[in-house]
């Protein structure tokens, strides 16, 4: 099964070259969402990789793992959390609890929140999401669980293309490679 995924995830997959202001490729995600064996088989997919980390709840940030995160949720069996870029939208009126993100792939700093009564002392994290470059998302998220005093577990991703170290220290495992891709 997890190979038949990957062939159809390298197989749905495209980079896109968005024209002449840039040298950068940029990753058409699409074809993934488009395929409904991926849609299917990725949140057990992704859910195999923490089998070991009983997970009680995911957590996910804006955009694309709002998509993501929610078929891991049901794979396993919990609940699911949408943790918000800031800036992205008109504020949320709740109780939140907001952590900086060091700068990611972009460069770009930014605060990641969620609604802080969402997550307990005895919960397990596991943050989803459909790629990791610098793990930037992934330590902001450790740090917004830690300080409500969760424990996160790991982040499963569709695509690891981070340092082996850096993946390593932030218990990231990913479905693909960026060698995969390309
Ligand atoms: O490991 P990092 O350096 O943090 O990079 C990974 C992040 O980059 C992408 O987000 P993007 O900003 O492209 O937004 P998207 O969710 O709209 O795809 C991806 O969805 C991850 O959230
Ligand atoms: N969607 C994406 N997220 C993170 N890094 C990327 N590099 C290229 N596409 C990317």
């Amino acid at each position: 099964m997890a190979s038949e995924l990957r062939g159809r995830l390298r197989a749905g997959f495209r980079w896109t070259d968005p024209g002449p202001d840039t040298d950068l490729l940029v990753s058409d995600r699409s074809g993934w969402w488009r395929d409904p064996l991926v849609l299917d088989e990725l949140g057990p997919g992704l859910a195999a990789l923490f089998s070991d980390a009983e997970p009680t709840v995911v957590v996910s940030p804006e955009v694309t793992g709002f998509l993501v995160g929610p078929l891991v949720a049901r794979a396993l069996g919990v609940g699911f959390v949408e943790a918000y870029r800031a800036g992205a939208r008109r504020p949320i009126a709740e109780p939140m609890a907001w952590a900086a993100v060091p700068a990611d792939h972009r460069g770009d700093q930014q605060h990641l929140g969620l609604r802080s009564r969402l997550i307990g002392l005895d919960d397990r994290v596991l943050v989803v999401d459909d790629w990791a470059a610098t793990g930037a998302q992934a330590r902001g998220l450790y740090t917004l669980v830690e300080s409500l005093g969760a424990k996160a577990v790991g982040t499963a991703v569709i695509v690891d293309e981070c340092d082996p170290a850096v993946s390593a220290e932030l218990r990231i495992r990913g479905l693909l490679t960026g060698e995969d891709l390309s």
